[in-house]
């Protein structure tokens, strides 16, 4: 993103943001309530328009993407009550959707793939027991791990998530440490909003910390060890 502007209600509440995440990268969005934190990960993907500057996902302006299958997002908040009632595989397999031609359908070894990300998505998230349970009743922490594990069966090569931690128990919070060592591991690229680092941090390769719609702080902490560095190409 170069010199990105949001307005809201005619108040500036992204201010000439400059940002570039590197492919492996780890990137923790930090600031207060109201910062702005939500609205960059939104802007940065195109999910929340420029009112001046621009942003570009692998060099492609949002409106011009197609690789949305390569961007995992784990929202804020979840819709997830009423509608059709899911079962947690149900909804975690809907991750893999992404991931299939309109024009080419399902063959045997797709279904394979599909069944074998599926199980290890909910496995790294501790919900293999809560598979068959309607989504909709979990509570919010397993709700909140139901959709990062729905990202996280989409293999995707950019993982975003926003506050991925708010209001969880120790428990989640574990099990979103251990889904962001297999995404690191592999060399993927994170983006996470959070308001405080707890036990992410040693997975954490950057931050960049905002105040009042501006970067105020940014860190480098450590490079990815399993970072790509043939193809470290801004992402
Ligand atoms: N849809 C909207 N309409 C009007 N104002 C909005 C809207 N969304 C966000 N804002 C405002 O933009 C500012 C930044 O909000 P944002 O959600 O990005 O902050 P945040 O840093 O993610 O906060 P939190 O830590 O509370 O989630 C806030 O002042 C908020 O009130």
């Amino acid at each position: 993103m170069t010199g990105g502007v949001v307005r809201r209600d005619g108040r500036e509440v992204l201010a000439d943001v400059g940002l570039r995440v590197g492919t492996g990268d780890v990137l923790a969005v930090l600031g207060p309530n109201g910062a702005g934190k939500s609205t960059l990960v939104k802007a940065l993907l195109g999910l929340v328009p420029l009112a001046a500057g621009r942003t570009e996902i692998y060099g492609t302006p949002p409106a011009r993407f197609r690789g949305w299958r390569r961007i995992g997002y784990v929202p804020q908040r979840l819709p997830m009550g009423g509608g059709v009632p899911a079962t947690v595989r149900e909804v975690v397999s809907s991750g893999r959707l992404g991931r299939r031609s309109r024009w080419r359908p399902a063959v045997f070894n797709d279904r394979a793939a599909d069944r074998a990300a599926v199980d290890r998505a909910l496995e790294t998230l501790g919900l293999t027991g809560h598979a068959r349970d309607s989504a909709h009743l979990l509570s919010g922490g397993q709700q909140q791990r139901v959709l990062i594990a729905r990202a996280l069966a989409g293999e995707p090569d950019v993982f975003v998530m926003d506050e991925p931690t708010a209001g969880v128990d120790a428990r989640s919070q574990a099990a979103l440490a251990a889904a962001l060592r297999e995404l690191t591991g592999a060399g993927r690229t994170v983006v996470l909003v959070t308001h405080e680092l707890g036990p992410l941090e040693p997975l954490i390769t950057r931050t960049v910390e905002l105040g009042h719609g501006r970067i105020v702080q940014e860190t480098t902490v450590r490079e990815n060890p399993a970072r790509d560095t043939a193809t470290g190409r801004p992402v």
